[in-house]
């Protein structure tokens, strides 16, 4: 089989983390320790994640021209993720987010979206012919949504598959619903979507509908160690997570995008492609960072034929 062609339109940033006995408060200076740099950046992520699942992989971002841009480039060099459209600029940054974990494993996030900032519709415009070369197009909302909304309506004018991550989530305008054939929030983002506070209590199933009316024809949402829910025309149905040793779940919705978004891309219907995804959700919590847990296939493929084979029984 070809490898399946992915196009992502999303984001690089940088993460720097450092551990606090706790969040500081004004004034005082704190010491801190532990301290990790590292590649994030939810379309990165999930372009590398697609790369290592044996996608063709490609990258619609802008990054600075500096330090940090090259951690991504070194990166992308390494994992095979194809950075045509990936735009270097002076005038802004790479994009950067400081996070401060205490010692209850909460954390206290600044980020600064610099150059990503810098995107626009004009810009994903100079990825169409890669687009059209795609099975399948992936934007997140990092970016300013009028880049998420041309990426899917690029996606579609071509026939493409179009799947909208909508992490972090961000007001939708209803004009993009029709572009997106699955739409993939979190439970917080499905809230989020609807206008409603991230911890509303009503079941997300319900809260489903409610994105339905407005539009949104399938939608997945991950329900972390519970697993993800479908809600299409024809499957209504919940995958249950698989079990695994917990490390760190940082990135497990990226995963569960990527492996969703392979297997989409390779052919295999809804059900089938969000049980890779939850495979490949799994396996992330599995390893300490994002980048180092992402699965390569043989791992997915393994996963996969378990999780099927207990499903089918
Ligand atoms: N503890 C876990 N054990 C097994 N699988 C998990 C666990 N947490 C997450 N997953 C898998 O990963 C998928 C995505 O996780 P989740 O819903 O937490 O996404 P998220 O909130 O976007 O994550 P993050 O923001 O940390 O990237 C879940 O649907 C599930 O299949």
């Amino acid at each position: 089989m070809s490898k399946p062609r992915i196009t992502v339109v999303g984001s690089f940033a940088v993460g720097l983390t450092i551990r606090a006995p706790n969040i500081p408060v004004f004034g005082v200076t704190m010491l801190g320790s532990s301290f990790d740099m590292g590649p994030g950046g939810k379309g990165s992520n999930q372009a590398v994640a697609t790369a290592r699942l044996g996608a063709d992989s490609s990258l619609v971002a802008i990054i600075g021209k500096d330090q940090f841009a090259d951690i991504g480039i070194d990166l992308y060099k390494a994992e095979g993720v194809d950075t045509a459209h990936v735009k270097q600029i002076t005038e802004k940054p790479t994009a950067v987010g400081f996070i401060i974990l205490n010692e209850r494993g909460e954390n206290f996030i600044i980020m600064d979206y610099g150059a990503t900032n810098a995107m626009d519709p004009a810009f994903v415009d100079r990825a169409e012919s890669r687009i059209r070369e795609s099975d399948l197009v992936m934007a997140v909302l990092e970016p300013p949504v009028e880049v998420a909304m041309r990426a899917m309506e690029l996606g579609r004018k071509y026939g493409k598959k179009t799947i909208l991550n909508p992490a972090p989530a961000a007001p939708l305008p209803d004009e993009i619903f029709p572009l997106v054939d699955f739409l993939t929030p979190n439970e917080s983002e499905l809230r989020i979507l609807l206008g409603l506070r991230p911890d509303d209590p009503r079941p997300s199933r319900e809260l489903v509908d409610l994105l339905r009316k407005r539009g949104a024809a399938n939608v997945i949402v991950t329900l972390g160690d519970r697993g993800v829910l479908i809600v299409t025309d024809k499957v209504d149905t919940t995958i249950p997570a698989a079990v695994v040793d917990v490390v760190d779940t940082t990135g497990a919705g990226d995963a569960f995008n990527s492996g969703f978004a392979v297997a989409l891309a390779e052919g295999r219907d809804v059900i089938e492609a969000a049980r890779f995804g939850v495979c490949c959700g799994a396996l992330v919590c599995t390893k300490l960072g994002v980048i180092p847990g992402m699965a390569r296939r043989a791992a997915a493929d393994e996963m996969y034929r378990t999780m099927r084979a207990s499903a089918a029984e």
